[in-house]
């Protein structure tokens, strides 16, 4: 006889393939429904060569499954899709693929998510059920680049950086990388070392620490308050770093984990970039005021040509395309209305998985929360 699905869930990322694991070590009948050809497609197809893990491998793993003792304290890209290709074997998680969620509503009548999905590989329509949906979409479910005026106008190629994979053929070439999150200034790094000109576009003040400060201060985070922790990290960045505003990049007034507490927004874990910067290898700029065909437009005044633009400006949720009521659960921006720890549960058994911007730790808490949380209300309707 086949189980009724409990549980539905969308998206094969870290966050859906968590949630499945955990509900099915507690024999909880369950979907993942995936648009791509694979699970983990953002690791798999949308993200560049050099990408590594940013934070040490405890700070990464799934629930229930650590990194084997053997591998590196920060995993690299084909080592994080190894980890995930096993942890789905493992776990018996088996992803419906080509599958995209066009729609998903709860029927109060029937006390159910009806989901309405596209079958791309056939291109038809399928219908399913379940009394709970756990919404596994992403934080970075789609490419964000700005309205710049102008930019219809630019002659060379324009891409976001999840399209970028190597610095290859842009060798020799004059490269404008636009955001200087942990993308645009890995990407930056990378251009430069395949030989383009290269240049970044910095905005806003940063905090830009090392991989080993980072690892110190989530250690330091169990032990210690975040004000202090956010003096002792800032204290070894500047001495590792130096004075970086001279090279156009300034710091916050607040503190890198607090910001990241509070905004989420993760600081810059430097990869070589800072030291290219101050040799000026990578020219700063700051925001563009418009682009007129080869050239853009600073807002210092200055003009330069460019063959070719990387906009690393972030991603956005894009959940309420789809999701056809807020559930209690999401903003107009397709984020969590409640703070950290109180973001997981929506209404009518919906929930989220990977939506706090806590990277794949928050992901692993999440699965774990909602397992529990699905368990327990099944238990006591038994
Ligand atoms: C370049 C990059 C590097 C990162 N590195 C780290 C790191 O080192 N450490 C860390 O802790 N965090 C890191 N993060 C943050 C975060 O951990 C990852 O983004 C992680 O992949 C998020 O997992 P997720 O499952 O929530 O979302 P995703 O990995 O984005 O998975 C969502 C899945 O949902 C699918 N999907 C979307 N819409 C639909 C739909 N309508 N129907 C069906 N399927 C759909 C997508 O195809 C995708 O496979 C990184 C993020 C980026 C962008
Ligand atoms: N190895 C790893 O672990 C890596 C991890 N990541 C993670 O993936 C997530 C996404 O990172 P990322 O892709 O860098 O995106 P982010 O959202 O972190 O960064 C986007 C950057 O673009 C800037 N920006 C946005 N709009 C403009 C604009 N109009 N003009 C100029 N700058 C602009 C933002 O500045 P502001 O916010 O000030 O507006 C910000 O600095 C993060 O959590 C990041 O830490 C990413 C790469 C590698
Ligand atoms: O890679 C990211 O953006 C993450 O969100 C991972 C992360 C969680 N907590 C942090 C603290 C400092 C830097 C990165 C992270």
């Amino acid at each position: 006889m086949q189980q009724e699905t409990v549980v539905l869930i969308v998206g094969a990322g870290p966050a859906g393939l968590a949630t499945s694991a955990c509900l099915n070590l507690q024999n909880i009948p369950n979907i993942v429904l995936e648009k791509e050809n694979c699970c983990a497609s953002l690791w798999k197809k949308r993200s560049y060569d050099r990408l590594k893990l940013h934070l040490a491998k405890q700070f990464c793993e799934l629930p229930h499954m650590p990194f084997p003792q053997n591998a590196p304290t920060f995993v690299s890209k084909t080592g994080f899709i190894q980890y995930l290709d096993n942890y789905v074997s493992h776990f018996n998680v088996n992803p419906l693929y080509h599958r995209t969620v066009e729609s998903a509503a709860f029927d109060v009548r029937e006390g159910k998510w009806l989901v309405i999905v596209r079958n791309t590989l056939f291109n038809m329509e399928e219908k399913y059920e379940g009394k709970y949906i756990v919404v596994a979409t992403g934080e970075n479910s789609e490419g964000y680049i700005p309205n710049v005026p102008g930019l219809d106008s630019f002659h060379g190629e324009v891409m976001h950086s999840s399209h970028y994979e190597n610095g290859k053929r842009f060798d020799d070439k004059n490269v404008l990388v636009v955001g200087c999150g942990n993308s645009g200034m890995e990407i930056a790094y990378d251009l430069s070392n395949w030989g383009a000109q290269t240049s970044i576009v910095v905005h806003n003040p940063v905090h830009v620490l090392t991989k080993r400060i980072v690892q110190l201060g989530m250690v330091l985070l169990k032990f210690l308050p975040c004000d202090m922790v956010d003096n002792i990290v800032l204290t070894l960045s500047k001495l590792k770093h130096g004075n970086l505003s001279d090279c156009g990049l300034q710091r916050p007034s607040k503190g890198p984990f607090y910001l990241k507490r509070i905004t989420g927004r993760s600081p810059v874990i430097d990869v070589g970039t800072v030291r290219k910067i101050k040799a000026r290898e990578i020219k700063v700029f700051p925001s563009i005021n418009k682009i007129d065909g080869d050239y853009i437009q600073f807002a210092n005044g200055g003009t330069k040509s460019f063959d070719a633009i990387v906009f690393a400006t972030g991603y956005r949720s894009t959940v309420r395309k789809w999701l056809k009521e807020d559930g209690g659960l999401f903003n107009e921006e397709g984020m969590p209305k409640n703070r950290v720890p109180s973001h997981w549960k929506g209404e009518n058994g919906l929930y989220c998985a990977g939506f706090s911007r806590g990277g794949l730790f928050g992901i692993s808490n999440d699965a774990k929360s909602i397992s529990q949380d699905i368990c327990m209300v099944l238990g006591q309707q038994k």
